[in-house]
């Protein structure tokens, strides 16, 4: 099996050929604004190198997750506009529909060297179906948009996880290449996996509970220790018999969680999880809040409705103690709501740990795209850690050893 690259599409010859990339634009947004625009800025690369060699560019993107239907607030206007800002070159324009009649006349318009957003592909139901059938259909739709003579790059690297039709099926049916991005996210993450210098720490949050905890199985016995905050750590507080008030909770996976915590001595793997929580009364930037012990989130003033948004204070200084004792740190999900000022110190104290880690010469990742915001909001520079992944989920599961669909898909 073979993979094709960027350079061979280009090398090939692609001036006034449809080229189809699939980018992750899935960026963060306060309104209409994008609040980083990492994943635009390092979809870039790619997207240029095919304008400057005269392609026709279409791109395809998701956007959050709508529910498969167009959604003013799930468009990709905000990234498209940012996109335009930083490369006005490439006069970038957002299609009126995803495979529709604005996105095929705009299509057919489309200047050599130009680039053609076409609008959020999860507003196709197709596109995340678990139906082949209906996922082919939709693929086949985009693929029509590129013409007699086109070729398709997938350079998503955060969604390469998603056996989707814009990632998976699309393959199917045009020549197909690997993007840089995808290339070299993979070559950096790669480290994590072979020779992997140990104490190795892992420290997982974030809002994607179920999708996360299912890579834990696989880390158990190749990491020392995992370090749980974010919204995943209700479920882990649940498992161990805990109330966790109005807090995020899986409660289909405590019996997942209770499994790994069983098994996590046997495999040598330690599991830290926050000793004390800061619990508010609303999920809100100004939510009255109070710090609490992890066993007693229902006893603040809040009692069964207090929802807990962050690590407490002792939970990030421990934190940062296992960290400071790594070799190697993979990090993914935010430790609390970052994006309000009152819980976004657990997010800081893992971060500056990461940071003087990587600074007395660990190596430490940083994955996903809120995560990758939330170090870049709170005042940390990029060159802090050995490296910052545009994919989260995807950097778990290329962690974990799975096959990753937008990867299989490319070899021809
Ligand atoms: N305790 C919590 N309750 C609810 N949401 C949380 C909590 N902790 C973190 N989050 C949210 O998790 C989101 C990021 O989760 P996720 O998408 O899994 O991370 P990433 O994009 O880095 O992979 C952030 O928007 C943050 O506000
Ligand atoms: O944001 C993403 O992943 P991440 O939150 O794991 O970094 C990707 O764009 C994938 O999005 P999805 O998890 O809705 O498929």
């Amino acid at each position: 099996m073979t993979l094709h690259t960027l350079s061979e599409l280009i090398d090939e010859g692609v001036r006034g050929r449809y080229v189809l990339i699939r980018s992750d634009l899935n960026v963060p947004l306060d309104g209409s604004t994008v609040t980083d625009d990492g994943r635009i800025k390092a979809s870039l690369p790619g997207i240029k190198a095919l304008a400057d060699a005269g392609a026709k560019v279409l791109l395809s993107a998701h956007l959050g997750r709508p529910k498969g239907a167009p959604e003013a607030k799930y468009s990709l206007a905000p990234a498209v506009a940012r996109l335009a800002e930083l490369a006005p070159e490439l006069n970038a324009t957002l299609a009126a529909d995803t495979t529709g009649p604005g996105a095929q006349a705009a299509a057919a318009a489309l200047a050599d060297g130009s680039v053609l957003v076409l609008e959020n592909v999860r507003f196709d139901a197709r596109e995340t179906s678990k139906d082949d059938a209906e996922r082919a259909a939709f693929a086949a739709e985009l693929a029509a948009l590129t013409g007699q003579n086109g070729a398709y790059v997938d350079d998503a690297f955060g969604a390469v996880h998603r056996k989707h039709a814009s990632v998976f099926d699309i393959a199917k049916l045009l020549p197909s290449y690997q993007g840089d991005l995808v290339r070299t996210e993979l070559e950096v993450l790669r480290k994590l996996t072979t020779n992997t210098e140990r104490p190795y720490v892992v420290v997982l949050g974030g809002s994607k509970v179920s999708d996360k905890l299912a890579v834990i199985d696989n880390l158990l016995g190749k990491a020392d220790t995992i370090l749980v905050g974010g919204g995943m750590l209700f479920t882990f507080l649940a498992a161990q018999g805990h109330k966790v008030g109005a807090s995020l909770l899986e409660v289909d996976q405590i019996p997942v969680v209770q499994d790994y915590l069983d098994r996590a001595a046997a495999a040598g793997t330690t599991f830290v999880l926050p000793t004390d929580v800061v619990v508010a009364s609303g999920f809100s930037a100004d939510a009255s809040h109070e710090v609490v012990a992890a066993d007693a989130i229902e006893e603040s003033s809040f009692g069964a409705g207090g929802l807990g948004l962050d690590i407490g204070p002792l939970s990030g200084a421990a934190f940062a103690e296992a960290i400071s004792q790594a070799k190697t740190v993979f990090w993914n999900g935010p430790m609390g709501v970052f994006e309000f000022a009152a819980f976004a110190e657990g997010t800081r104290a893992v971060a500056g740990a990461l940071s003087a880690n990587s600074a007395s010469g660990g190596f430490t990742v940083v994955g996903g795209g809120d995560s990758a915001a939330a170090v870049r909001t709170l005042g940390f520079a990029d060159t802090e850690f050995g490296h910052i992944s545009t994919g989260g989920g995807a950097s778990l599961e290329f962690l974990e050893g799975k096959e990753l669909p937008g990867l299989s898909a490319l070899e021809r």
